[in-house]
């Protein structure tokens, strides 16, 4: 099956209506992302069929869910190569999106993606979680953040809810241990003011990969101390 076969189908057994328009796209981006993966460390996944399947049609899967409206506020925490936020602006370019990474090459690669693909209100921003948690301009500014592939739950809830909005979310992607990361995560969830609102469970098309998409809902503000600064929490996650 050619790659546009493959994505176009893929997002279809999730119910997601894709084109050949959004395909092109999609295209542009796994060219770049496998020219910089040449230099800089990007993706263990090299194989186009796999980047389709693992990064992109995996990322779009949020779609599954209807928390993600037109012209959202969205950040990104440990977007790596953009996953699993670049491909949401890609499909809804309404989006207002803050793609935020600890390594800067990951940010000049995002930047270079967004630029060849035309995409407006982006911002890009270097540095850790735990530092931007705390900036007042960045501080529960966004309808929803989001993170896959980051750090444990409880860590990941320090690190992404306080950026939210009251009454925004947090969108996670976890795999096969979401439960048991959800069962440890009931004092941070308390903690830093997010309810659990639920598990979607999705098949990856053509694998037998199952993953977790978890959805909390921030429903008080974040007392002040979180989160904690660099390197603490994932030593000390609240549990
Ligand atoms: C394993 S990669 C995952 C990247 C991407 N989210 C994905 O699913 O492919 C983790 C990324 O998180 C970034 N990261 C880890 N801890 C971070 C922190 N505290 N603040 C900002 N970025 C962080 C790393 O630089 C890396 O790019």
């Amino acid at each position: 099956m050619n790659n546009k076969d493959l994505f176009i189908n893929g997002l279809k057994q999730l119910n997601i209506d894709a084109d050949e328009t959004l395909f092109d796209k999609f295209e542009i981006y796994k060219d770049l992302l496998l020219e910089w993966n040449q230099k800089i460390n990007l993706t263990a996944i090299e194989d186009e069929r796999e980047i389709y399947i693992k990064h992109f049609i995996d990322s779009l899967s949020c779609f599954k869910t209807n928390y993600i409206k037109e012209g959202d506020f969205v950040i990104d925490v440990g977007t790596g190569a953009g996953f699993p936020s670049l491909p949401w602006k890609i499909y809804k370019e309404s989006l207002n999106l803050s793609l935020l990474d600890s390594l800067n090459k990951r940010i000049n690669f995002l930047k270079q993606v967004c630029l060849d693909l035309n995409l407006e209100n982006v911002e890009f921003i270097h540095g850790r979680a735990e530092d931007f948690g705390q900036n007042e301009n960045y501080r529960e500014k966004y309808d929803i953040a989001t993170a896959r592939a980051v750090a444990s739950l409880p860590v990941l809830l320090e690190y992404c809810v306080p950026f939210i909005k009251l009454g925004g979310y947090f969108i996670c992607l976890k795999g096969p241990l979401a439960d048991e990361e959800l069962k440890e995560s009931k004092k941070a969830m308390n903690t830093l003011g997010v309810e659990f609102i639920e598990k979607i469970q999705v098949n990856l098309p053509y694998t037998d990969i199952n993953h977790n998409i978890l959805v909390f809902k921030k429903f008080k503000n974040t007392p002040g101390k979180y989160p904690r600064k660099s390197g603490k929490p994932s030593k000390a996650p609240i549990k």
